[in-house]
């Protein structure tokens, strides 16, 4: 049977329809994966359309360019690629999906009525998972669809898993060294400004030792919660930076907005009630905060490296610990003529 041959598959293959299920862990809303069909003819594509509309978000494309294009926009977990089209050669198109860090990761399967094993081999070596060709056996196709969507779904599920920290749930190190790294770099790109805060939870030490340390590590669950709940925007990101450390990445963010947001975070965590007898600041658990602003200006020309914005917040952490903790300092970079010391900042 023909590509153009094929009917609607009725049948829905319920272990395909669970490995639909989203694509992170901690978000389980259910999300059909999406199938990208790309053909220049219609009636290929209706038949594709028709065969895994029910299992996958099925996108249709008869033109290689508008394809690459959406790809780069769009959430796409697998690629089903003709050779043949007037516009782009699928192996080109391929190579170019491999060749961007937007798409390089979305798998491709031509699906061609080449039958040469040479076309074969030069399709798989340009990156394809796959290689079927027409006339499909449609319980083939499907199959191999439904594999290479679970490896994605797995694939997915890992990365996720890798980026997560175990015990509080925030992003862990690795995420968030990926992270600030990304968002300093696009700040100095745009001449944008981005705040980064260090926060560490006041006398941790004597808190584990009074209260054990099970305790412990649920009061740092709920410090993460309590920060990440404070979070406004998308790209605002926290992640935990190491013990009872964490840090908040606030891209497009000034001096002044950066404060507001440290207040917010003093007060919910103070405002969570978690006692304390062995606290220094408080009869409860606060925490203090060292906040860098970064402003990338056109006539400062020395741009400052990740790691030197790091030590600037981190050194504004110790200064607040040392001036009594559960409060922010802060620093300016470049450093501003008259450096602002605002005392409203703590309790
Ligand atoms: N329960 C628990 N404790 C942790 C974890 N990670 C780090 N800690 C503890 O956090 C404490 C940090 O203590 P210190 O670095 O001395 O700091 P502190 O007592 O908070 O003092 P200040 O930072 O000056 O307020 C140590 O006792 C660590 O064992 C964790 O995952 N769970």
């Amino acid at each position: 049977m023909s590509v153009s041959e094929l009917r609607p598959n009725q049948e829905i293959d319920a272990s395909a329809v669970a490995l639909s299920s989203g694509t992170s862990v901690a978000n389980s809303e259910l999300r059909k994966q999406t199938l990208m069909v790309v053909d220049d003819y219609q009636s290929n594509l209706q038949a594709m359309n028709a065969l895994f509309e029910y299992q996958y978000q099925v996108v249709l494309f008869d033109n290689a360019k508008d394809a690459l294009t959406h790809a780069q926009q769009e959430s796409v977990d697998l690629i089903l690629l003709d050779l043949d089209m007037p516009d782009m050669h699928g192996y080109e198109a391929c190579t170019e999906l491999k060749s961007n860090p937007l798409t390089a990761h979305i798998p491709v399967i031509f699906v061609t009525a080449s039958d040469s094993s040479d076309d074969e081999a030069h399709g798989l070596l340009l990156g394809a998972v796959d290689y079927i060709t027409k006339p499909v056996n449609l319980t083939i196709l499907r199959a191999r669809v439904r594999n290479h969507m679970e490896l994605v779904y797995y694939r997915k599920q890992l990365e996720f898993l890798s980026s997560v920290d175990g015990l509080t749930g925030v992003a862990n190190r690795r995420q968030l060294d990926t992270v600030l790294l990304q968002q300093f770099a696009s700040t100095i790109r745009f001449g944008r400004c981005l705040t980064l805060m260090m926060i560490d939870i006041d006398d941790f030490k004597p808190y584990n030792d009074f209260y054990g340390h099970m305790q412990g590590d649920d009061c740092l669950k709920r410090v993460a919660h309590a920060i990440q709940s404070v979070r406004r925007r998308e790209s605002d990101f926290v992640g935990r930076y190491g013990g009872e450390e964490f840090a908040m990445v606030l891209p497009d963010t000034d001096l002044e907005g950066g404060l507001v947001m440290a207040q917010k975070l003093l007060q919910t965590v103070r405002g969570l009630n978690i006692e304390h007898q062995g606290a220094t600041a408080a009869d409860r658990v606060t925490i203090s905060i060292g906040l860098t602003v970064y402003e990338a200006k056109q006539d400062y020309p020395e741009h400052i490296s990740v790691e030197e914005l790091i030590k600037l917040a981190d050194r504004q952490l110790y200064a607040a610990k040392r001036d009594g903790k559960n409060r922010v300092n802060y620093y300016q970079v470049p450093k501003l003529p008259t450096p602002i010391k605002d005392d409203t900042q703590h309790e």
